[in-house]
């Protein structure tokens, strides 16, 4: 899948496995087309009855022996061969599209999942440099886009060369003469269509960008509803779709302009060959040196040819639509994961005990460094909280914790081994991680507690929602745990959200707990909720805090006040408030007795 493969290639590559379809199908395509021209060579041999009767082609000793002198059985066998034919062109015909349009199903289907797999594989650095629409776009229309080719573009293409083929080879058994004038034009249509699509090519990619634009801006939109309605920002937002849709409009008519020249000039070459075929085919059958049924054939024929040739700039266009689609899909599939899934250690989560060291950490998500000299020791079964003001680096820590990202400097022992070793997967599943923004799916209150650990038991689900101190307003609803929450847990409060996504956390029974607290601004009622539910929850296992409420984490072993990506103070709460240092001034600060 490498980028500087034409796409057509790469889609050929990625399809490998349908081979044996596809050859099939392209068999049913050509059979088809064989089938679709032979009515015209039966008019020619009838017209060539009617006209010379016992002498008529049919009547000679040709290829095989035919040798039929009566004119009543000429026409009977034509008659014959004419139902033969058309059944035949039917046959094909539903053959071909059968296997065609399964093809297109069978490879949209795989090239969706494979390209929604990989990229879920991706890391987060990817989807902080792309917009979520413009993914979207590709996911689903690009995708759609090779569909409707492979679909009926291919089968066009392939029929549009074999009846050109065919076509000629029948021109050049008849008259030679004329074949070389009918068929003159040929060179100079394909000579066209490539031209027109060369320069069609970087239209529709920018029509395919354009697409993307126009979907990550409605996304955008969609999702940030609620500020645009609080800030009023309708007209400037319907502003910005305008534009993008109307850059969408543009690349469009940009396309549009010269894919509508291809068949108007295509037909004209084609006049060309007709006419010649016409004019000087019945000059020659005027003068005796053509059989009118050939005459008949030929001019039939041309037609034949006439159609295929302004249908190929159709294809044509399709095709580098495509084309453009399928070089974002397949670049798409073929973006490299950097930090990889299917390396590294197994190792058992469940048996974990997750004793943690950071030795002398360095990170950066640009020039300016997050985290500075990081080094810490963390037994397993501890509880550590991580407390500084917003932006210190905190959350980064645990991301790095997670593999989300690689810290460009030292490293971090997972029971004594370097978690850039371990298996991905098996680090992450022996980790129980609520982050600020925990992600609820549109599902029900007990399909998002049970998410990631499949086959919970209904009691289980209510055990882990006690846990987490959400029983009580789970079953304050109307549906209890069947309530479903909405699109991302709209229909939810941010606390209840917050305490669903521990909930899940417990449920999974993680040997490392990592709880990323949103923020400092919990009523007291939830502030002794949550102190008593971490109490329960960091039993037996290591728990790291991000707390901005001091007070709730005061119990823990440990705690480490980060500024601007540095520890500056470690201890234990009652340690640090006797050193009298930048913990003490905070807690001071929280708790209102400065
Ligand atoms: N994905 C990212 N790309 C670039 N910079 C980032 C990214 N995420 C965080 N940062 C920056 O890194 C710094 C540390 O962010 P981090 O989220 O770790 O802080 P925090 O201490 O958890 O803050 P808070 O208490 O507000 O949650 C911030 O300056 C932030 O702007």
């Amino acid at each position: 899948m490498t980028s500087n493969a034409h796409p057509l290639q790469s889609l050929l590559a990625y399809a490998r496995a349908h081979r044996p379809q596809i050859r099939l199908a392209v068999l049913y395509s050509v059979l088809n087309k064989f089938f679709d021209i032979l009515p015209e060579v039966l008019i020619g041999a009838a017209v060539d009855v009617v006209v010379r009767g016992e002498q008529s082609f049919l009547a000679r000793k040709i290829l095989v022996n035919v040798g039929i002198t009566d004119t009543w059985q000429q026409l009977l066998l034509l008659g014959a061969l004419n139902v033969a034919v058309w059944g035949g062109e039917s046959l094909f015909e539903y053959l071909l599209e059968l296997k065609w349009r399964g093809l297109a199903q069978d490879i949209q289907h795989q090239l969706r999942l494979d390209t929604y797999a990989h990229v879920q594989k991706l890391e987060l650095t990817f989807f902080e440099n792309q917009r979520t629409g413009a993914l979207m776009s590709i996911l689903n229309e690009d995708i759609n886009q090779i569909e409707r080719f492979v679909n009926g573009g291919a089968t066009q293409i392939i029929q549009v060369l074999c009846s050109s083929l065919m076509v000629s080879a029948v021109f050049f058994a008849l008259q030679p003469g004329i074949a070389l004038i009918a068929l003159l034009p040929i060179p100079l249509i394909l000579f066209g269509a490539f031209w027109f699509q060369k320069r069609l090519a970087p239209r529709y990619t920018a029509v395919r960008e354009a697409a993307g634009d126009v979907s990550a801006r409605l996304n955008n939109n969609l999702l940030g509803l609620a500020t645009i309605k609080a800030y009023t920002t309708e007209d400037f937002e319907s502003e910005h779709i305008r534009q993008a849709s109307d850059a969408y409009r543009g690349a469009n008519a940009r396309a549009i302009r010269l894919s509508s020249a291809i068949t108007p000039v295509i037909r004209m070459a084609i006049l060309a060959g007709f006419t010649a075929t016409l004019v000087y085919g019945g000059w020659l059958t005027l003068h005796g040196r053509l059989e009118v049924g050939a005459y008949s054939v030929l001019v039939f024929l041309t037609q034949r040819l006439l159609w295929p040739m302004t249908r190929l700039a159709e294809v044509a266009d399709m095709y580098q639509r495509s084309m453009a689609a399928t070089a974002r899909a397949l670049g798409l599939l073929g973006t490299p994961i950097r930090i990889r899934y299917d390396e590294g250690q197994h190792f058992a989560p469940q048996q974990a005990r997750a004793a943690l060291r950071f030795e002398n950490l360095g990170f950066a998500y640009a020039e300016q460094p997050t985290l500075q000299n990081i080094s810490l020791d963390i037994a397993a079964g501890q509880t550590v909280a991580f407390v500084g003001s917003t932006g210190s680096g905190k959350s980064t820590l645990v991301k790095l914790l997670l593999r989300f990202y690689e810290p460009q400097q030292g490293r971090i022992l997972f029971d004594g081994r370097a978690i850039a070793e371990l298996n991905l997967q098996d680090l992450r599943r022996a980790i129980g991680y609520v982050a600020q923004d925990s992600f609820l799916t549109d599902g029900t209150i007990a399909e998002n507690i049970a998410y990631g650990t499949p086959g919970a038991s209904d009691a289980q689900i209510r055990a882990a929602a006690a846990q987490a101190e959400c029983l009580e307003f789970i079953e304050r609803l109307p549906l209890g745990f069947a309530t479903r929450v909405g699109e991302r847990g709209q229909k939810l409060s941010g606390g209840q959200r917050q305490r669903l996504a521990l909930a899940r956390a417990i449920l999974k029974n993680p040997p490392l707990l990592i709880l990323d607290e949103a923020t400092s601004a919990v009523d007291n009622e939830t502030e002794a909720a949550i102190q008593r539910s971490l109490a329960i929850v960091s039993r037996g296992r290591t728990t790291l805090v991000i707390a901005h409420r001091l007070s709730t984490v005061r119990q823990a072993d440990a705690i480490h006040l980060l500024e601007r990506g540095r520890i500056v103070e470690s201890g234990r709460h009652e340690e640090l408030l006797a050193r009298g240092g930048a913990y003490a001034a905070l807690w001071r600060l929280q708790t209102g007795e400065a």
